[in-house]
């Protein structure tokens, strides 16, 4: 169905799951009269943003990558985790010339192998059950030191169990036959993406330089750890060997955009050294220094902001800076190139982020910003993505998640007005489950909390523009892949050709 067209609003609630009514979830929990009435009074459907639907592993939870990379693309795309699983089930990986010709240097030379990457089955940013292939391709290549530098999670998965993924790393070495844990660092340090290079700075010494604080074990490194495993500080283990000249370091992250600010400090501070080594990644990072990658990504390409440049079609992406990169690079197919019909804003706040202490973190600016493109004219589509529901709920306080829920539903209120006023539709959606699920039993089986994401389904609304008629009941069965095609579509325009999405209207 091709509606009249008329400008429109795209807003991302981030981690905005649906899930029956339940005491650990945080969004039915929330008093959201503007949503409650949103659902009620509009159509909605609730489509699948999780697992093969999006390109990941059947029963992988979403993330926020694949979901904007879907919803701009028009159409599943294989993602990462999945690349790579294939990559290892068909031998690929095992018979990669580069890898292959890397640890033959290493085992003539007489050198190691340095594994660095997340220690959790979280699926988000890596398995560690890649690690059991890589420790056999090590062992098959007779390298005889790995040395293992082990993130701890905590955030994908629940805290608390980091000394059970260091055990499950020590069972897999001892299968292997080859591979030690060096450092262990928690994800904090070791992942992040904020720029704070001092963080970066003490991983890459106790990784590079084996210096900072020491444990006779790893998991001794994790034990009673005060602030979780996310703050895990980079510790070296009894040992454990700095990086030497002439050593090969791969980063077995298969998601690049939290290992990327490591993989460059890393390499910055080898180089000066001067170490050279031969630097790999499981898949493709977009860092700084060119890393070679064992698994190539797949195109996403015509997808929306493709299709809006070829119609002519403004408009205007906005964010807080932790989502910043979904509503701009990943929603346009992971692709930086500059548009002249697009502006980019990204909002920042003024105090450094508490999300527990601060649920709403900087709702208010990113509002505003929202409120003054839908009343321009010259846009057709604002893109906004509100962070608050996913970023809030990987705290795993239920509480704060509430409020944050809370607060979203604030904010759709007085975008939803502003829209109405300004003779615009809304279409709201979530990218993945995450606050709908706030406790999950531990592999002991104890609830804990649970900050992660979820396979659960996201709400799809749409709020039509003035006058306009939509349909009564949106089909059921959607995905992610539907979103932009419905987007076109509430512009007046044909979905794109290399879409298999369908519009929802
Ligand atoms: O990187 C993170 O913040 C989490 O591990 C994944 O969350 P995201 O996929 O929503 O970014
Ligand atoms: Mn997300
Ligand atoms: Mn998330």
């Amino acid at each position: 169905m091709t509606l009249p067209s008329a400008p429109g609003v795209l807003l991302v609630l981030d981690g905005w799951g649906h899930a029956p009514t339940s005491p650990d979830n945080a969004i039915t929990r929330a008093d959201t009269p503007t949503l409650d009435a949103l659902a009620a009074k509009f159509p909605t459907a609730y489509v699948d943003a999780s697992g093969a639907a999006v390109g990941l592993l059947p029963g992988t939870v979403g993330n926020s990558e694949i979901g904007h990379m879907v919803i701009g693309a028009g159409r599943p795309l294989e993602y990462d985790s999945l690349l790579v699983q294939r990559a290892i089930d068909n031998g690929a990986l095992r018979g990669h010339p580069l890898l292959a010709e890397t640890l033959r240097r290493v085992t003539d030379d007489g050198k190691a192998l340095h594994l660095i990457g997340l220690a959790s089955d979280g699926q988000i940013h890596a398995h560690v059950e890649h690690l059991r292939e890589l420790l056999a391709i090590a062992a098959a290549h007779r390298v005889s030191r790995v040395w293992i530098h082990a993130i701890t999670d905590g955030r994908d998965v629940a805290d608390g169990t980091a000394a059970d993924y260091l055990r499950r790393v020590e069972a897999i070495t001892a299968e292997a036959g080859t591979g030690r844990i060096a450092t262990v660092s928690g994800r904090g340090y070791a992942l992040d993406k904020s720029g704070d290079l001092e963080l970066t700075r003490l991983v890459t010494e106790a990784i590079a330089d084996a210096t900072g604080p020491r444990a006779a074990s790893a998991e001794a490194a994790v034990v009673d750890a005060p602030r979780g495993d996310v703050w895990i500080e980079p510790t070296v283990v009894t040992g454990g060997a700095a990086i030497a000249d002439g050593d090969a370091v791969l980063f077995t992250n298969f998601r690049s955009d939290r290992i990327q600010q490591l993989a460059d400090g890393l390499l910055d501070h080898l180089a000066a050294g001067p170490r050279a080594v031969t630097a790999l990644s499981l898949a493709v990072y977009d860092t700084r220094a060119p890393i070679p990658p064992l698994v190539p990504r797949a195109d996403a390409s015509g997808g929306l902001a493709d299709e809006l440049e070829r119609h002519g079609l403004t408009s205007v992406r906005i964010a807080e800076k932790e989502k910043f990169e979904h509503v701009t690079y990943y929603i346009n197919g992971r692709d930086d190139r500059p548009r002249t019909t697009e502006e980019h804003i990204r909002v920042t706040g003024d105090v450094p982020p508490d999300y527990v202490a601060r649920p709403e973190m900087n709702l208010d600016k990113v509002t505003d910003a929202v409120v003054d493109a839908v009343a321009r004219p010259d846009v057709d589509l604002v893109v906004a993505n509100l962070a608050n529901i996913d970023v809030v709920g990987h705290t795993g306080h239920a509480e704060a998640t509430v409020r944050a829920t809370e607060f979203t539903d604030a904010a759709v209120d007085r975008i939803r007005v502003a829209a109405q006023a300004a003779g615009r539709w809304v279409l709201l959606v979530g990218d993945h489950g995450n606050a709908e699920v706030m406790a999950k039993p531990g592999p002991d089986g104890i609830p804990r909390p649970y900050g992660g994401h979820t396979t659960n389904p996201v709400p799809a609304i749409v709020v039509p523009a003035p006058g306009a008629v939509l349909p009564e009941e949106l089909p059921t069965g959607g995905t992610l892949a539907d979103i932009a095609p419905t987007v076109l579509s509430l512009l007046g325009r044909p979905a794109g050709p290399a879409m298999t999405g369908r519009s929802l209207v």
